[in-house]
């Protein structure tokens, strides 16, 4: 395996991390909101029934083109220890998932190799690393041998969760969190097998207090790479962490989503890696309509809204606008008005996300007003109509298409058809509606709301 060390110094490296344009994200207090992939990830994760099955197209690219990539179609035929097997029947696993079979045998290859691998979120990467993880253990050595990196004390809740069902049957193996409130006896050194964590936290107990030796840990996760890479704070963290490594460690990095610049980085990390990638299928508007409705000004599309709720029956909407305050008028206004609608915004924590998700993908509620911070991601099954209160537009106030596609691809998923409805008032936003018609060479039909034979057409 490559030394990170000496690659970490490396100018090519100083290089990405500048066009990686580090915390980006800094300025906090706005009212606009921005995606957290690990929010959204965390939310996922809890809101997921189960594994994620879409068309995916599998992209392999690996360090010796000579000795091709086995996949594995069963669980058996990766001849784990039974007590492993046994987890993983117990959490109901019959079969590897496609990640899982593509993925398992290299992770679990000697020599052990590195990997990069790319797949949707809820299609399997956290089963798979953790059982790698789990396998890779020697029972026999009382100390720390995997790392496993996650961007939030949740998700590290959520993956060491996964680890112990999974290892339920395999008494021996120890495992342990370093998150915020664990606290350590600093007089003594760690004892567990696995540690999965934060990496301030991971710092602080193998570097500042010395509890354990990084140079023991023979394989090492990055979950989440494309935020741990891409977040200041958590990059210069891993890349401590890093560099302290055995450069035989095993290094494993999983994440729904790379950046050019994020897969160009740990591409430059992790010595010869395999790179795995299953595509999800894109958004598409293929079966989604679209409509533009011409309003004279706010109090417009608040009366346009009311005759698209009016319209809804059995399925539900979403409006995005394009500021927190926007959205909280909206839904006063409305819930003054005697309608039941939901809000989730930026300000609202993970759990208060939850919360809001869960009732209204139950039909407490039949729209749901957000911004941006729900654009991508999140699918609810019966979310027909989506609506723009606000086009979604980039700081210089011109058309956001690719945003505008994760909205809208929030209807219309599953096969089913779904309703896009944009609001204009005035000629810039007018004009910021035909550039994302072109873009998408896609028409967008003006719709009017007070017009019942209109109305009639996104009647769901
Ligand atoms: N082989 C399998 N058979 C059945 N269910 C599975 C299998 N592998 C994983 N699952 C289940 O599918 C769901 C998603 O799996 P997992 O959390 O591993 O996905 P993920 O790709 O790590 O998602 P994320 O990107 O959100 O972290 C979980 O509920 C998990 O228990």
């Amino acid at each position: 395996m490559g030394d990170w060390a000496k690659k970490a110094e490396d100018q090519e490296v100083s290089k990405l991390v500048d066009k990686l344009n580090l915390d980006s994200k800094s300025g906090e207090e706005t009212d606009f909101d921005v995606a957290d992939p690990a929010e959204t990830s965390l939310l996922i994760k809890i809101l997921g029934k189960g594994l994620v099955n879409t068309k995916l197209s599998l992209d392999i690219q690996q360090k010796n083109p000579n000795s091709p990539l086995h996949s594995v179609k069963t669980f058996e035929a990766l001849h784990l220890k039974a007590s492993l097997l046994k987890g993983i029947y117990a959490m109901g696993f019959n079969t590897p998932s496609k990640i899982q079979e593509t993925a398992l045998p290299t992770l679990l290859a000697d020599p052990p190799q590195n990997m990069i691998a790319q797949s949707q979120s809820g299609t399997g990467k956290t089963a798979a690393f953790v059982l790698a993880m789990l396998s890779r253990v020697n029972v026999a050595l009382n100390h720390p041998q995997v790392l496993c990196l996650s961007p939030t004390y949740e998700l590290a809740i959520q993956t060491g969760e996964v680890a112990a069902r999974m290892g339920q049957f395999c008494r021996e193996i120890k495992l342990r969190f370093a998150v915020r409130g664990e606290e350590v006896d600093r007089s003594k050194k760690i004892e567990e097998h696995i540690l999965i964590g934060t990496p301030g936290k991971l710092l602080d107990w193998g570097i500042k207090f010395r509890l354990f030796d990084m140079k023991k840990i023979t394989v090492f996760v990055l979950d989440e790479a494309d935020v741990m890479i891409a977040t200041q704070g958590h990059h210069d963290q891993c890349i401590r962490i890093h560099k302290m490594l055995n450069p035989h460690c095993q290094m494993l990095f999983f994440s729904a989503t790379y950046g050019k610049e994020v897969m160009d980085f740990a591409r430059l990390i992790v010595a010869d890696p395999t790179i795995i990638r299953l595509m999800r299928e894109e958004e598409s508007l293929e079966n989604i309509k679209q409509y533009y409705v011409k309003c004279k000004n706010e109090e417009g599309k608040y009366n346009a809204i009311q005759n698209i709720y009016g319209c809804i029956s059995v399925g539900q909407a979403i409006i995005f606008c394009h500021t927190r305050k926007t959205a909280a008028w909206l839904a006063a206004k409305m819930t003054s008005d005697g309608h039941s609608v939901a809000v989730l915004t930026g300000d609202l924590t993970v759990v208060q996300r939850l919360d809001v998700l869960d009732r209204f993908r139950s039909g407490l509620e039949k729209v749901l007003i957000t911004t941006n911070i729900l654009s991508r991601g999140i699918d609810i099954e019966q979310v027909t109509i989506v609506v723009n209160f606000d086009l979604p537009v980039d700081v210089d106030g011109k058309a956001d298409c690719e945003t505008y596609l994760h909205r809208i691809g929030r209807t219309g998923r599953f096969g089913k058809s779904g309703i896009a409805i944009n609001l204009i008032t005035d000629e810039k936003t007018m004009k910021v509606c035909s550039d994302i018609e072109k873009h998408f060479n896609k028409k967008i039909e003006v719709l009017n709301t007070d017009s019942a034979d209109d109305i009639e057409k996104i009647g769901t």
